[in-house]
């Protein structure tokens, strides 16, 4: 039998997902919240988007947000979703204020938003503390809670090096001397989804520095292949980039994704990661699930 669902599409820097409103609406007709993400992301018999987001009431906090990819795995984290949440939950007056708190899946448990006053398209985000411990993150290999920089990985012949951050979903970076250069996807395709390292799947980030506090970053997404930003991704390129020693913390860096910068700086003194980036509403619709 079909079934009308309204949704809201809006994306950050392009990473776009479809928003359902489960604080004003019943979401319990939905038998399936990762067939429908699969179904709503296909672009030709579906809406098009990166995946699903249910805004959804908290015990814990003031809103929570539940993430689904194009596949229908449900992730731990989305910065670009956290921000697009909090103009949502703004706009349609679900928090009374500008600053509030969002729960996720995240080990950190509820990341902190804050609209910049006068604007509901720039969203601040406490991201919370980066997740280093090997066994966290996770990346197989020998238990220990020492960090993984620089670790030696050979694919097909080929060396590679890569630091892995979890912002509460897991991510492995590479840095390149070129962006257009880097083997997005080689390296995207086999190592994001069932790749043994990474019992859990990784997000798979390429970071090219230009300057103290300026990196170029792609990216090919667990779950959702390659997307044009991943706010999660833009922190953990920030992290990695100061844990291999190119950046340094305290420093706001401006990473430019394919859809557009974010900014992000990783604080000494919280030890919390903060990214500050643009959330914009696309269009509302009703989808027509058969
Ligand atoms: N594909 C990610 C979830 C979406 C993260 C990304 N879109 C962001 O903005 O952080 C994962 O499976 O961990």
């Amino acid at each position: 039998m079909e079934q009308k669902i309204s949704f809201t599409k809006m994306h950050g820097l392009g990473n776009c997902y479809i928003y359902l409103d489960g604080i004003t609406r019943d979401l319990s007709s939905i038998e399936s919240f990762p067939a429908l993400s699969h179904q709503v992301s296909d672009p030709y018999k579906g809406i098009g988007s990166d995946g699903l987001i249910l805004i959804l009431p908290s015990k814990k906090a003031d809103v929570r947000m539940r993430i689904f990819n194009k596949d229908g795995s449900e992730a731990m984290n989305c910065g670009n979703g956290l921000r697009c949440v909090a103009k949502y939950a703004y706009e349609h007056q679900l928090v009374d204020s500008r600053q509030f708190a969002i729960e996720t899946l995240s080990g950190n448990k509820q990341a902190t938003v804050h609209l910049r006053e006068g604007s509901v398209e720039e969203v601040t985000v406490d991201m919370g503390e980066p997740i280093l411990e090997r066994a966290q993150i996770p990346v197989a290999g020998p238990l220990g809670g020492q960090p993984v920089i620089r670790e030696q990985l050979t694919v097909d012949g080929e060396d590679y090096a890569f630091t892995a951050v979890s912002m509460g979903n897991p991510h492995a970076l590479f840095f390149v001397d070129a962006i257009a250069e880097a083997p997005i996807h080689k390296l995207g395709a086999l190592l994001a989804d069932t790749y043994p390292l990474f019992p859990n799947g990784v997000n798979v980030g390429f970071v090219e520095k230009l300057s103290d506090h300026e990196v170029n970053y792609r990216v090919w997404e667990r779950g959702s292949g390659i997307t044009q930003a991943c706010g999660t991704g833009a922190c953990a390129s920030v992290v990695a980039s100061i844990l291999e020693k190119r950046v340094a913390k305290d420093v706001p860096v401006t990473v430019h994704l394919e859809g557009g910068d974010l900014t992000i700086e990783w604080q000494s003194e919280s030890n919390h990661v903060l990214m500050t980036g643009e959330a914009k509403t696309i269009c509302d619709g009703v989808y027509f699930q058969r």
